[in-house]
């Protein structure tokens, strides 16, 4: 089923069983869905099966970061899985990232988009001196996506304060992935880089992730029509 809308809802869950209530009640036409760390850590690679069967295009969100050989080989299996996107850390460097893209290339019809992370949306100026990055965010992220782009990477996850930025340096077709998006009036929670649905859209974003605002609201399915609403987009 194809997907009119760029949301995709985190499915950030302890559970399966979980994950796969929510699934049930989301509509793949409206959203794409995204499993990471917490999700696949208690469901294994078998929650990617049950999300596929559900008609679901699925983001698996491991951030790998390891040596050339092991990350080309996971993001391997991932996209034998099926899963729509697959992404590495971009301070990995070249040689991971394109040994990740070449190990792609080699597959039989690769569809998978391999994306890398740059700065993570929670982390602010203060979060990159401490950890040696002399650096605004804004800065660190134009060098890392530049890399990923040479490197061979589809797209880059950003935040959407940057999506201006790389959108004008990297061209429109390199596809930008944003996390840290508060519809106006929500919970920033640990987020610092954030930005509303129709702010990100704007900048030039392609694709919006969300969790919180969407698993944890009252009613899940009326917070995600209302930003797709926004969005011009027809439910
Ligand atoms: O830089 C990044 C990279 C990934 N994420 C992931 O996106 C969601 C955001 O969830 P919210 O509840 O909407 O904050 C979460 O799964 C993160 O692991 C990110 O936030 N920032």
């Amino acid at each position: 089923m194809s997907c009119q809308s760029p949301i995709v809802v985190a499915l950030d869950y302890p559970t399966m069983a979980q994950s796969i209530d929510m699934a049930k009640r989301l509509d793949p036409s409206q959203c794409r869905v995204k499993v990471g760390k917490e999700l696949f850590t208690t469901a294994g690679p078998v929650i990617l099966d049950e999300l596929h069967q559900l008609g679901f295009d699925i983001f698996l969100d491991l951030k790998f970061h390891d040596i050339p050989n092991t990350v080309a080989n996971a993001v391997s299996v991932a996209a034998k899985a099926g899963v729509w996107m697959v992404n590495v850390h971009a301070t990995g460097g070249r040689r991971m990232m394109e040994a990740s893209a070449n190990a792609l290339q080699t597959l039989p019809d690769n569809k998978t988009l391999l994306i890398a992370v740059t700065v993570l949306t929670s982390m602010d100026q203060s979060d990159l001196i401490e950890i040696g990055i002399d650096a605004t965010p804004e800065q660190h992220v134009k060098r890392l996506a530049a890399l990923a782009k040479s490197s061979g990477m589809d797209g880059v996850v950003c935040s959407a304060q940057e999506s201006s930025m790389l959108s004008k340096d990297l061209g429109k077709d390199f596809v930008l992935v944003t996390p840290g998006i508060r519809p106006a009036g929500s919970d920033q929670g640990d987020q610092k880089r954030i930005m509303t649905p129709a702010e990100a859209m704007a900048a030039g974003s392609h694709y919006l992730v969300m969790g919180r605002p969407i698993t944890q609201a009252i009613d899940p399915i009326a917070v995600l029509t209302q930003v797709n609403r926004d969005l011009g987009i027809a439910s």
